[in-house]
């Protein structure tokens, strides 16, 4: 975190605005009761003068801790975002519903510490030791009483934190279990009108689908679609997917805040009570030293200038979950290896994706080429790519021209799933998101070939997540980024998937054209009579052939 400088101007500016506060609270208190038996002479005017010029810095500190505050917390986030950002490049996101949230919430429990708690909390804590000192040293009548709610405060303090942390823990257990099932149950939202269907015809009667899209229809649509299409992922818990659970869980910590500042209140108009009922013996000195109205003052405002440290607390609990929660956030490093000349040939010995019910595959892959992947739906073509490419570990032996490749991802080999990521934005940043220096004719040249040429230019926006492009399209685009890099390998799953005859045509064109002095490997069920296939790799349930002749394995 480079930007912390401002975090100390936060901090001393809410402190400033403090002591303002808690000066003119004493000045006036005292100045009102001097008032009354000020001699003839007495200067009213240097103590009024005083306590406007308080009055000018509260507001103009407040003010200004507020903007720097905010400020400093608009770059903390981006900045915490970053970093959690590069902690999750090259990683394999497990759970993407409990990064979202960590990304969107726990990042700005983090960045809002020094305006949500560390300065209120350090304002409240050094004004009390302050009002504690300067009544003792200056011997203010009641200086016992104000020592006596320091240390109610400071045990208050400590419990409410401590039942602020246990409820800080449940609410985000509640709030993660929250973004699992809603992210579950939106992406499902394809799927919705089977539960609609399912419940009318069950019940006989019309259902609003509209009523179902509203989140007090989640618990109903998500039972719906478990108990009839099985849409939910099987460890949806009902109870855990309401909103009111996590709404429950704030309101918790609010009141217990609240409840807390309302004893602290209570105890501080206690010893108010008892000061004025003459029980401390300051009555008396009321009479006649002014100083003596200052203890009970202030006291009686505690809950004013103290109060607020309750919810505070309640903040730092929550921050302290958050922190745990971004620690536990769980990604699986994918490890880099620099890319390495291919020569003769890639071997496969014994290769699988570690814990996928595919084939082990045992075969010689030539360094320039095509090389068709084909086998029944399911028997692990995706799967022997994407652990190829280092992206899912894999068991067996992986070998560039006879030396063994560690796990991990190669870098100038590329992947093109069978389900395209389009980023939401321009044609360019889809084609070029890591900003190479790719002319802009290369661009344009491959878009042609490809049969793109209708998205051009590349300032076109391709909507949400490429929404607005047809699945052949969004395949064609991918295509382009990964042969735009320029990868020693290139894996492509199913190119051929949703695309017309004269389109795989064009596709088969680029593809054999790239494969003149590179390694490209395809997973499709169609080989389009165009490709010029070097190779074809059979899987099989229970052996891996390949075609060219050699049988080299049986499981
Ligand atoms: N993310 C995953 N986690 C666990 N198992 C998976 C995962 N993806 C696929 N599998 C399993 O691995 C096996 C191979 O799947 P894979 O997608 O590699 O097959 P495929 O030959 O490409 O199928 P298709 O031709 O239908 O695309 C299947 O049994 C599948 O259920």
């Amino acid at each position: 975190m480079n930007n912390t400088k401002p975090a100390y101007i936060t901090l001393l500016l809410a402190l400033l605005h403090g002591v303002a506060g808690i000066s003119i609270l004493v000045i006036s208190s005292w100045f009102i009761a001097v008032s009354a038996i000020a001699p003839v002479g007495f200067n009213y005017v240097i103590p009024a003068v005083v306590i406007r010029a308080l009055a000018l810095l509260r507001i103009a500190s407040g003010y200004a801790s507020m903007w720097v505050g905010h400020n400093d917390l608009l770059a903390r986030i981006a900045n915490i975002r970053l970093s959690v950002f590069s902690q999750l490049e090259n990683t394999q996101i497990n759970e993407k519903a409990l990064t979202t949230e960590a990304l969107a919430q726990h990042t700005e429990e983090l960045a809002s510490r020094w305006i949500a708690w560390i300065a209120p909390l350090s304002s409240a804590t050094f004004i009390f030791t302050c009002l504690c000192v300067v009544a003792v040293g200056f011997g203010f009548p009641g200086a016992g009483l104000l020592i006596a709610l320091f240390v109610v405060w400071s045990i208050a303090l400590v419990l409410q934190g401590v039942g602020a942390l246990r409820i800080a823990k449940r609410a985000t257990h509640a709030n993660a279990r929250f973004r699992q099932a809603s992210t579950n149950f939106l992406n499902s939202s394809a799927i919705w009108h089977l539960s609609t269907a399912f419940t009318n015809t069950r019940e006989g009667k019309t259902t609003c689908a509209d009523e179902s899209h509203t989140l007090q229809g989640l618990e109903h649509d998500v039972a719906t679609n478990r108990e009839a299409a099985e849409v939910s992922a099987p460890d949806i818990n009902i109870k855990d997917v309401s909103a009111k659970v996590v709404w429950h869980e704030k309101i918790a910590q609010k009141n217990t805040a609240d409840r807390t500042a309302w004893w602290f209140q209570g105890v501080a108009f206690l010893l108010v009570v008892l000061t004025m009922s003459g029980a401390f013996s300051i009555t008396q000195t009321l009479l006649f030293a002014p100083i003596a109205i200052v203890v009970p003052m202030v006291l009686l405002a505690a809950p004013d200038w103290a109060g607020n440290a309750f919810s505070s607390i309640s903040k730092f609990a929550q921050y302290k979950q958050s922190v745990k929660a971004l620690q536990q956030m769980k990604a699986t490093p994918i490890k880099m290896l620099c890319e390495r000349e291919i020569n003769t040939a890639v071997t496969l010995t014994e290769f699988s994706v570690t814990g996928r019910r595919t084939s082990k595959v045992n075969t010689n892959l030539p360094a320039r080429g095509v090389v068709c992947v084909s086998g029944a739906s399911g028997c692990g073509k995706s799967s022997l790519l994407q652990g190829l490419a280092g992206l899912l570990p894999a068991d067996g032996k992986r070998e560039i021209d006879g030396v063994n490749m560690p796990p991990g991802l190669v870098t100038n080999w590329r992947y093109v799933e069978q389900e395209p990521v389009i980023l939401s934005g321009s044609l360019a940043l889809n084609l070029d998101p890591a900003g190479r220096c790719i002319s802009h004719s290369e661009f344009i040249t491959l878009m042609q070939e490809l049969g793109l040429e209708k998205l051009l230019p590349l300032t076109t926006w391709v909507g949400k997540a490429g929404r607005p492009l047809s699945g052949g399209e969004r395949k064609r685009v991918a295509l382009a980024r990964a042969i735009l890099a320029k990868p020693r390998v290139l894996l492509v799953d199913e190119p051929f998937e949703g695309l017309d005859i004269h389109t795989q045509q064009r596709v088969c064109d680029v593809l054999n054209r790239y494969a003149t002095d590179k390694l490209v490997v395809i997973a499709s069920h169609v080989t389009p009579k165009a490709l010029v296939v070097q190779k074809n790799v059979q899987l099989d349930e229970a052996s891996m052939v390949a075609v060219n002749g050699e049988h080299r394995a049986t499981l």
